[in-house]
This record gives C-alpha cells, sequence and structure tokens, in this order.
C-alpha cells in the first residue's frame, strides 16, 4: 500500500516536470517548426533605417505582419501601410480594425503564433532581454510563423539571435546597419536651461520632474515646451509629437522621460540629459550603455530639419559619461526572457485544484526554475501579475477568468487603475455583466493644475483598461460609449498641456488651484468609498434574499 502510494507520487512528480520544462521553448510553437524560415536580423544604432528597410520587405510580401513594442509604432505602421494604399489590420490589446487584409501592425504580445504568413518584422528585439516584457519577444522569435521573419534591433542582440536561431532550426542572415546621419556629443555642458535653443529635447526620468523642466523652460520666456512621458496616453503624446515637430507653432522645445527613446518620429537637433540615473520602480541606478544611446539616439533624424544630432548634459561629469556611451558598443545580451501560457498555467492547475492563481504562478516558477538551467532562457518578472492575482484571489473566477484580469494593462501601484480593476472585477463575478457606470468620473474639463492633469491622465488609463477587458470578457457591454469617452479625454490631456503654459499664473491663483485639486481628490475618495459601500450593501442585501 505504501509502495503504491508512493509510485502515484512519484508519476504526480514526473507528470509536473514535464508539464512544467521550459528548456525547450522552441518545441511550443508546432507552426513555426514546421516551416524552414529565414530569419534576417537588421542590426545598428538607432535612426540606421533598419525598421525602414524591413518594413519595404513586408510591404513587398503577400501576406505579412509587422509586431512592435508599442501601440503607437503598430499605430504608425498601420497608418503608413494603409496610406500607401495597402490594407492592413490592426491589433493591440485596446484596438481591433479588421479590414480582412492580408497585412497586420500589432504590437507584440498580441502577435499569433498560427497564421502562416510570407514575412513578419519584429522590431525592437533587444527588448528580448527586458526582465518583465521580454516573454512577449521570446514568444514571437521562436513562434511567429513566417516564411521570412526580419528582426530589427541593436547589434548587442546578436550572440543571444544566433543561440536561439540554432535551437529552432531556422536560417539566420545579419545585414549590418550604420547611422543616416551623424550623432555627437557636445564639447560642453549647458549651464542653463535658460540656454535651451529651438529643437532641443531635454529629458529627465519621471513625470514630475518632465513638468518641472517645462515650467522652468516655459518661465524664462523664451519658448513653448512639449512634453512626453510614459503615463501620457499614446494619442496624447503622439499629438505633443506633432505639435512639436511643426515648425512655428512656438512649442520649439520638448520636455521628456526616456520614453521619448521609441516610437516616436521625432524633428530633435539636441538631447540635453539633466541626469543619467533613474529610478527603477525599487532603486535609483545609472542608466545603461544602451539606455543612454537609445535617448541620445534621438537627436537628429535623416529626412527631418535637423538631420545632425548633438547630445549633452548638464554637468562636466554627465557629459563625459555620456561621451564614453556614445563611442561604446552596448552591453552583449545575456539572456532572452520567458512566461508559461496559460494553458501551460492550467494543465498545472488540474493537479492543484484547489489553488488559487497566485499559488499556481508560484508553484510553476518553483518547478520550471530547474528546466533553466544550462539555458539561455530566464523566468520573466511576474511581479505584477501576483500582486493583482492576489487582489482578486477572493473572488468567484475561474483560473482563465483570474489569468486575464491579472495581465490587464493595471499597475497595482497606480492606486486609482487598480482599485477600478478590483470594482470591474467584482462586479463581473458578483454580476456578471459591468456597465460604464463601473467607472468612477474625475473632472472632465480641462485641468487647471498638475494635479489635475494627473486625474485625467489617470481617468483615461481607467478607460483604457476597460477597454482592454472589453476585448476579453463579452460582459463588458458599452465599449463603443468608453472609447469615446476615452478619445475625449486625450483630447482633453492634450489641449490642458497646451494651455497650462500659456497661463501665466500668480502665487496666489497656484495656491488656489493646489487647494482645488485636494479638494477634487477628496471628493473622488468620497465617491469610491459610496460605491464600494453601496456593492457592499448591494451584495448583503442580495445575500439576505438568498436565504429567505
Ligand atoms: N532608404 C531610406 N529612404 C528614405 N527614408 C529613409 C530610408 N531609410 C530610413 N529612412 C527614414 O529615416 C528615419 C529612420 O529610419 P528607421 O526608423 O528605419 O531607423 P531605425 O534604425 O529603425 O531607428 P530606430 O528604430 O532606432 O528609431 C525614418 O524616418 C525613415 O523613414
Ligand atoms: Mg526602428
Amino acid at each position: 500500500m505504501a509502495a503504491g502510494a508512493a509510485v502515484a507520487v512519484g508519476a504526480a512528480d514526473s507528470y509536473t516536470e514535464a508539464i512544467t520544462d521550459l528548456g525547450n521553448p522552441a518545441s511550443f510553437f508546432p507552426t513555426a517548426r514546421a516551416l524552414e524560415r529565414t530569419v534576417v536580423a537588421h542590426l545598428g544604432p538607432t535612426n540606421s533605417g533598419k525598421t525602414h528597410a524591413a518594413l519595404q520587405e513586408l510591404r513587398r510580401a503577400a501576406s505579412g505582419i509587422y509586431c512592435g513594442p508599442l501601440r503607437l509604432l503598430a499605430w504608425q505602421v498601420h497608418d503608413q501601410l494603409s496610406s500607401s494604399g495597402l490594407p492592413c489590420n490592426l491589433v493591440t490589446g485596446q484596438e481591433r480594425r479588421d479590414e480582412g487584409a492580408a497585412h497586420t501592425a500589432c504590437t507584440t504580445e498580441m502577435a499569433s503564433t498560427r497564421s502562416v504568413v510570407e514575412v513578419a518584422v519584429l522590431d525592437e528585439i533587444q527588448m528580448i532581454a527586458d526582465e518583465s516584457r521580454g516573454w512577449a519577444f521570446t514568444r514571437a522569435l521562436l513562434g511567429v510563423p513566417a516564411r521570412t521573419l526580419h528582426v530589427c534591433g541593436d547589434p548587442a542582440a546578436l550572440p543571444l539571435l544566433e543561440q536561439i536561431v540554432a535551437e529552432t532550426g531556422d536560417r539566420l542572415e545579419v545585414r549590418r546597419y550604420e547611422r543616416l546621419s551623424p550623432l555627437v556629443a557636445a564639447r560642453r555642458p549647458l549651464a542653463s536651461l535658460s540656454q535651451v535653443q529651438r529643437g532641443d529635447c531635454v529629458v529627465a526620468f519621471s513625470r514630475r520632474d518632465v513638468h518641472a523642466l517645462r515650467q522652468e523652460i516655459e518661465g524664462y520666456g523664451q519658448h513653448r515646451c512639449c512634453v512626453v512621458y510614459g503615463a501620457l496616453p499614446p494619442d496624447a503624446r503622439q499629438l505633443q509629437a506633432s505639435l512639436f515637430n511643426t515648425p512655428r507653432t512656438g512649442f520649439n522645445v520638448l520636455a521628456a522621460s526616456d520614453a521619448v527613446g521609441m516610437g516616436l518620429n521625432l524633428a530633435i537637433r539636441r538631447i540635453i540629459f539633466t541626469s543619467l540615473s533613474k529610478y527603477d520602480g525599487t532603486a535609483e541606478r545609472a542608466l545603461t550603455t544602451a539606455e543612454i544611446k537609445q535617448v541620445a539616439g534621438r537627436a537628429g533624424r535623416y529626412g527631418s530639419r535637423f538631420p545632425d544630432g548633438i547630445a549633452t548634459a548638464t554637468t562636466p561629469e554627465d557629459l563625459e559619461r555620456l561621451a564614453a556611451a556614445l563611442q561604446q558598443p552596448s552591453e552583449e545580451l545575456a539572456s532572452a526572457y520567458l512566461l508559461p501560457s496559460l494553458a501551460q498555467l492550467e494543465m498545472l492547475h488540474g493537479q492543484h485544484p484547489a489553488d488559487k492563481l497566485p499559488a499556481i504562478l508560484r508553484r510553476f516558477e518553483e518547478a520550471a526554475q530547474g528546466s533553466l538551467a544550462r539555458t539561455q532562457y530566464r523566468y520573466a518578472r511576474y511581479e505584477e501579475q501576483y500582486t493583482l492575482a492576489t487582489m482578486l484571489r477572493h473572488l468567484p473566477l475561474s483560473l482563465r477568468e483570474a489569468w486575464a484580469f491579472s495581465i490587464s494593462p493595471a499597475d497595482p501601484d497606480d492606486a486609482p487603475v487598480a482599485s477600478a480593476l478590483l470594482t470591474f472585477a467584482t462586479v463581473y463575478a458578483h454580476r456578471g455583466r459591468v456597465s460604464p457606470a463601473a467607472i468612477l468620473h474625475g473632472p472632465v474639463h480641462e485641468a487647471r493644475s498638475e494635479m489635475e492633469l494627473q486625474q485625467l491622465e489617470a481617468a483615461h488609463r481607467v478607460h483604457d483598461l476597460y477597454i482592454w477587458l472589453a476585448f476579453r470578457f463579452d460582459a463588458f457591454t458599452g465599449v463603443e460609449e468608453v472609447q469615446e469617452r476615452r478619445a475625449a479625454l486625450s483630447a482633453l490631456i492634450d489641449a490642458s498641456i497646451r494651455s497650462m503654459g500659456a497661463q501665466r499664473r500668480s502665487r496666489r491663483q497656484l495656491e488656489a488651484s493646489a487647494e482645488e485639486a485636494m479638494l477634487v481628490e477628496r471628493r473622488l475618495q468620497e465617491q469610491w468609498d459610496w460605491q464600494q459601500r453601496g456593492e457592499w450593501l448591494q451584495r448583503k442585501q442580495g445575500y439576505q434574499k438568498r436565504r429567505r
């Protein structure tokens, strides 16, 4: 009897080992493995024409897919192909435009590993080594079933690409690129922001610092200033970029975070780093050579008003480091990141049906680590997913439902968005239908203060989250209404930034708007408390009715 039990446990262990074995991820994609793919690596610095060359190949193909790391990039490729007369579908987490076309522009996370195409483009491949998002690039590199797969990115990715392509049995071809226009480090640092000039982009590493730079620059009275940072919705980012690019609008200087490094076509003459370190969520750390080059490389764009680029800093020490980084190759990529698919998590859940999603996520990681030793793959960081899954663990959701909520674009540290996710999931679990009424309203007028602008941005992210969920759950009704409201919020955000700088305010006015912002925040908090209370009452009444 005891021996039998031991055999059963042993069999269960080896089954668990088999389903959590991530050591040969190329084998997870039979459609791609059934093709003899040619992988063409377009490698070179920023602004060297890599994406342009790969897109030419995509245009010429009978069918194809472009995978970009940002919605902005997917939109641009969609617009470029469509406006040149080539029909193109668009697929991102929050958009589906199905034109019935043979070409598709998508975000890397959304790339199909089932539909065979002639040509695929996988842009910014160096992101395969990003510990949070790299899994999507690994999946696309291994799994997109294209006869020719063009990958574009930093030459630092080559050794890793060689290793992976050797495993998939595909053929690798390397094409090297040089910058289309020169990029040089300035001879002297910038002594003061009063010296910024037309075409300058001043870089800081937080939303708050970017707005502080904008205020300081506009305070000198010479230039109006556009802004670009990660928390700004992508369409508002694009509007700011085109305002900056258009001559004679007065908005001829840009204050930006490192979000400027990717996805926008900008006519920047000079990049000015106000710092060479950033807070990465846990600690302040120095920028890597690759990060410095990615941002500095935005200066000077082939075919723009400023083809020649200059990069500088605000201290002699930073300028010295910057100049050295521009001469150095980026650090070679060490690992490609990966995560299990939902199907793999469900198989493990079959072994432990009483476990909730957070326990399954941890179990999978523990069991899979051994299989990754001695490979070039590493288990990706999934702390945000884990935090969201934990927040939702008490709700009556299937593993599949909990998983979908947990991978939504809600940052657990972004309080209004995390609260909205909890509300949406709670309403979904208890009522089965989530109407747009579940979205709380903040101010819906032009922001008169930084705080109000922040609230508009948060409201936009909440609307975006609803739309993302609506593409995965039929229960989210009223997506058109939310899309309209989201577009209105983007326009308001853009208009607010434009007019905020125009208003020269007295100290008294600034204090008044800060006071008002506090009141708005308190009102929102009260609304939130009331909604929570209302839902709790409804649930309680529901239980009581059922009991009776
Ligand atoms: N052969 C070309 N003819 C005309 N324009 C080109 C050509 N090659 C590149 N360009 C233009 O030069 C700019 C930079 O090219 P591209 O975006 O392909 O560079 P990249 O190497 O992918 O840079 P990054 O991705 O770092 O921004 C783009 O505006 C692109 O349209
Ligand atoms: Mg590119």
